[in-house]
């Protein structure tokens, strides 16, 4: 297959939506609202505009949390248009395999001749072809009709242990499918099968068998760890060629894990049909996994031992956008600038004229601590705060107010030990958000990890007066909880460009940075601080 490159279709602008492509006399104003000239205008240029359009070539389940027609929900949700070729028909329900089906060789050929001769189909995605010949045909269909790539994913056994691809198709899936794809995603069974049965326990053993699924002659390889046992991630392994990456997520604790494979496949497939570089393509379809998982864990569909989950769960959860998901970094805790409305009206400025002064001088995280400004006013100046940060790549947490968080779409929330607890915060904010907890000792710290939160701020570690009743830690006491915590930690109280070289060059482990009030906010030039702080900050790190 061809290179993977941007989509005419990616780099279009918005499409307008089909309420506006439709003008017909006889809809009122009220229903469509655009002048008829305007309306004519966004029609031609929709039917101009080629969509992301993947084709899924894979068995139908009867159950719908796999197959075909997890395919189409998984491209409907990325944006992304769905033909679908089916191989086989399976009777299948949340209990197991019941009945396989295989669709005749020759009509597989001729349904993709059919998709593939009339619609400009950017990617092909595979899931379950039942035999040596289906593939053939594939194989010969797209030699005949180029796609600008091919996802592979190598469905054999179904999680509930039922075959739907026996033993024939190995030798022709590694001698014919695999050179033409783009990626291949196995899972760790199937990966072992293709492999000749080898035994894979270790992410060290999905590493090896990844390079030697690219030995075949893939251009990118995907173990999936899905179904790795005792592990509190869900970690699979990525490998261009060249590079490894462990690609690591939350273990959802659900039944509802049926068709993970297939909808991380066809999300990795919307994800290329839009333009993304395979890396991105990757990260997208794990994270849309994690998210669907999370929010569908309580489902109850069926009576089996294997569930469903809701694609379309962002249409339920209008809170939840995926759009804003930006994965915690620990090193962003760096130079973690806390607001303090106090301070920022004693000088002159506004919340967000604070913020973007304290980025332009480098600090790596921006905290919102606005507890005496009002609702409205708040939410207003955290939007436009939102805008700013996201434009400038660092991430904006509000502080206690979950609906705050919710509405301008912050990439976190930090709580202290009075506030929601941090597992209610998760549940109400998903997991690609990040959580950070105020902790004094190893208990508070350990408690933040089993809830689910991704840093912990320890202090006052000298006396401050941002917060009144604040007993300070010292030293010793940030010492005692950066070493039992199991989360990253952030040094807080009391802070300053005087202060901050000792703290971090004390090494402390899991310490990976400061967060500063007054320092940064109860000065005339917030950037001139932000900016020495910084100095301070990477002298001290290069001494320790
Ligand atoms: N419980 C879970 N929590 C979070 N992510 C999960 C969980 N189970 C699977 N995943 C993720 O889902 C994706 C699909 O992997 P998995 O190993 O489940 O594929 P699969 O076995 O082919 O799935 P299926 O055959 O059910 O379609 C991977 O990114 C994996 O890490
Ligand atoms: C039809 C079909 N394809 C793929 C899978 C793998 O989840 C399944 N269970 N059923
Ligand atoms: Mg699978």
């Amino acid at each position: 297959m061809a290179s993977v490159q941007p989509s005419a279709a990616a780099l279009a602008p918005q499409r307008p939506s089909t309420a506006a492509t439709l003008p017909s006399p006889s809809i009122s104003p009220r229903v469509f609202p655009f002048p008829r000239t305007r309306a004519r205008r966004l029609e031609v240029a929709a039917r101009a505009m080629p969509w992301p359009h993947v084709l899924t070539v894979a068995g139908s389940d009867s159950g719908a949390g796999a197959g075909i027609q997890a395919d189409i929900k998984a491209c409907a949700a990325l944006g992304a248009y769905c033909s679908s070729v089916i191989t086989a028909v399976t009777a299948q329900n949340t209990v197991g395999v019941q009945g396989v089906h295989a669709v005749p060789e020759d009509f597989v050929g001729e349904q993709i001749r059919s998709v593939l001769s009339d619609m400009s189909v950017d990617v092909v995605k595979t899931g379950m072809l039942p035999s040596a010949g289906i593939v053939k045909v594939l194989c010969g269909s797209l030699r005949k009709f180029p796609v600008k790539a091919l996802v592979v994913d190598p469905v054999m056994v179904s999680t509930s242990g039922d075959t739907l691809s026996g033993p024939s198709t190995l030798t022709i899936y590694r001698d014919e499918l695999f050179p033409m794809a783009d990626i291949v995603t196995p899972n760790v069974k199937e990966a072992s099968k293709l492999l000749g049965d080898v035994s894979l326990q270790t992410i060290s053993d999905m590493r090896d068998a990844a390079e030697c699924i690219h030995k075949l002659g893939p251009k990118h390889v995907l173990v999936k760890g899905g179904d790795m046992p005792n592990s509190s991630e869900a970690i699979d392994v990525f490998f261009d060629g060249k590079e490894f990456i462990e690609l690591r997520g939350l273990r959802i604790k659900t039944r509802n894990t049926h068709g993970t494979g297939c909808t991380l496949a066809s999300c990795v497939a919307a994800e290329l049909a839009k333009g993304a570089t395979m890396l991105h393509a990757v990260q997208v379809a794990k994270k849309f996994v994690e998210s669907a998982l999370y929010h569908s864990k309580d489902l109850v569909i069926g009576n089996g031992p294997q569930g469903p989950f809701d694609h379309l769960f962002s249409l339920k959860s209008p809170l939840y956008k995926m759009g804003s998901l930006h994965k915690f970094n620990p090193n962003d805790l760096f130079l973690y600038a806390v607001t303090d409305p106090g301070m920022n009206k004693k000088w002159g400025r506004s919340i967000k004229d604070a913020v973007k002064a304290a980025i332009e001088g480098g600090a790596t995280i921006v905290q919102l601590r606005e507890k005496d400004t009002g609702t409205r006013e708040f939410l207003e100046a955290a939007k436009a705060c939102v805008d700013i940060c996201r434009s400038s790549g660092v991430p904006l947490l509000i502080n206690d107010r979950i609906d705050v968080a919710l509405a301008c779409n912050a990439d976190g929330v930090h709580v202290g030990q009075t506030d929601m607890p941090a597992w209610e915060v998760r549940e109400l904010l998903g997991p690609g958000k990040i959580i950070g907890v105020s902790c004094k000792t190893p208990a508070q710290a350990e408690q933040a990890w089993k809830d689910g939160a991704d840093y912990i701020g320890c202090g006052g570690v000298f006396p401050t007066t941002t917060k009144a009743n604040n007993p300070t830690l010292g030293f010793e006491g940030l010492r005692t909880v950066c070493s039992a915590s199991k989360l990253p930690v952030v040094a807080i109280g009391g802070i300053n460009a005087g202060n901050a070289g000792s703290v971090m060059e004390l090494g402390l482990p899991n310490l990976k940075g400061v967060a500063v009030v007054s320092a940064l906010f109860d000065r005339e030039c917030v950037t001139t601080e932000t900016r020495s702080l910084r100095s301070i900050l990477m002298n001290a790190c290069s001494k320790s």
